[in-house]
């Protein structure tokens, strides 16, 4: 089965020249929407991809990138279509998703009072590898960002790794690649200034040119193009460019 990867987006928080980072995986028997940011409706528009086809969303932290977009969404689907969306996130995070982001415009007395009211909420337990729809699996690692926030990054069908936001972390890249059978990691890149809730190209540039093969650049800032050619090994991936993953990104 041939897995296609588009990015609705691969700018970082602040970028103008991009969309937010957030992907749309198509396993040709269903489409599975990673993070759901500020921009991803009118990305999703401009993909021509009505939002009545994605079967199902993941969120891997609370951000506006990545969570931005769930009000629409949400609002859309209900209101609309007549439908809840499935939503796929850590345990952890249900309650600070709805308390902390969405209850401020969502809330509405005796007809959306809870989460559960407007998604088809599926809790996640990171470290477990499961079926999230036909064709796709995802194991939810949790992974460094924001002092104190609950993040995770993804391991799909056992050979995609999606660093989502994170800090440096070569050795669990290392041991994904040479424990785990990794063929290809998409990572998240911070061009300038230092890598403080995020991982810096330099970083990734001192990982050795084997494991930088298998890299291509997400999130990041305006200036990419200034960057072209000096990113080592590792490959910038295009937004809205529809991947092969097998043939495209893996080594
Ligand atoms: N301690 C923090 C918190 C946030 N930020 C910036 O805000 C953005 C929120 O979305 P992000 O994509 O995680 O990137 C974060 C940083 O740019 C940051 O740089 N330092
Ligand atoms: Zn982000
Ligand atoms: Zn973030």
């Amino acid at each position: 089965m041939t897995l296609k990867l588009q990015m609705l987006g691969t700018g970082s928080a602040f970028a103008k020249k991009y969309y937010n980072n957030n992907a749309l995986l198509d396993s040709g028997e269903a489409k599975l929407l990673i993070d759901c940011g500020i921009t991803a409706p009118l990305a999703l528009h401009q993909m021509g991809l009505p939002i009545t086809e994605l079967d199902a969303i993941l969120i891997t932290h609370i951000h506006a990138d990545h969570v931005g977009g769930l009000e629409e969404m949400g609002f859309r689907m209900n209101l609309i279509h007549g439908r809840k969306p499935v939503l796929y996130l850590a345990e952890a995070l249900v309650e600070p998703l709805w308390e902390n982001t969405l209850k401020g415009g969502m809330l509405q007395k005796g007809m959306f009072e809870r989460m559960e009211d407007i998604f088809e909420i599926r809790p996640l337990v990171p470290g477990q590898a499961i079926d999230l729809v036909p064709g796709i699996q995802a194991e939810l690692i949790s992974t460094k960002h924001i002092p104190g926030k609950d993040s995770y990054s993804l391991y799909i069908n056992e050979r995609l790794f999606y660093s989502a936001d994170m800090t440096f972390d070569p050795g669990m890249l290392t041991k994904l690649v040479q424990e785990r059978g990794c063929r290809a990691i998409l990572h998240e890149v911070q061009l300038l200034g230092e890598g403080v809730v995020h991982t810096t190209l330099d970083e990734l540039l001192s990982l050795p040119p084997e494991l930088q093969r298998m890299i291509h650049l997400m999130h990041y800032s305006d200036e990419i193009e200034t960057f072209q050619g000096r990113t080592g090994e590792m490959g910038i991936l295009e937004q809205q460019r529809v991947y092969d993953v097998e043939k495209e990104l893996e080594v």
